[in-house]
């Protein structure tokens, strides 16, 4: 599995502490860390947001991972970039279902509500789930795919 991850520098330890169990885990071929690196870099939340869901729609990334101050921005950010779902998950159950359910490719977290080892363990099994494209909740998923391929610009 290919994940991108990404933060604004409200995140950027948060992102720095999961990229790196990321890298750690066999489960995970490859990282991509689109930064911020440091503090000192303000690059604002959309766009850290809208580059690593369009690494995921490029098809050069299979998840992503991103991190601000509440986790909303960079969702926000990321569910504007067409075929990319993206949604804050501060709980194991959110985030199995975020995935099960609603086949999102991203998880975001918000720095300044959730600890790293929460948050590490929340990515940990994010990695283990799976998207069922058989399941009741296909046709669901689908329903929205077809709204945005019929209304969403280009
Ligand atoms: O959703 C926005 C993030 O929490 C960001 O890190 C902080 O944004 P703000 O500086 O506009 O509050």
């Amino acid at each position: 599995m290919r994940v991108v991850v990404a933060a604004d520098n409200a995140g950027v330890e948060l992102k720095n502490a999961v990229r790196d169990l990321l890298r750690d885990d066999e489960r995970v071929s490859e990282v991509t860390d689109l930064g911020v690196a440091d503090a000192e870099d303000d690059r604002a939340y959309p766009v850290l947001g809208l580059a690593a869901a369009e690494t995921i729609a490029r098809g050069e990334a299979d998840r992503g991972v991103l991190v601000c101050g509440t986790g909303i921005g960079v969702a926000i950010s990321a569910n504007k970039v067409p075929g990319v779902r993206a949604t804050v998950a501060h709980d194991s159950y959110s985030a199995e279902r975020s995935v099960k359910s609603n086949n999102c490719q991203v998880i975001t977290f918000g720095a300044r509500v959730i600890g790293p080892e929460l948050a590490k363990k929340i990515v940990a099994e994010w990695i283990g789930h799976t998207f069922d494209p058989d399941s009741a909740s296909a046709g669901k998923v689908a329903h929205i795919t077809e709204y945005e391929q019929a209304h969403v610009a280009c």
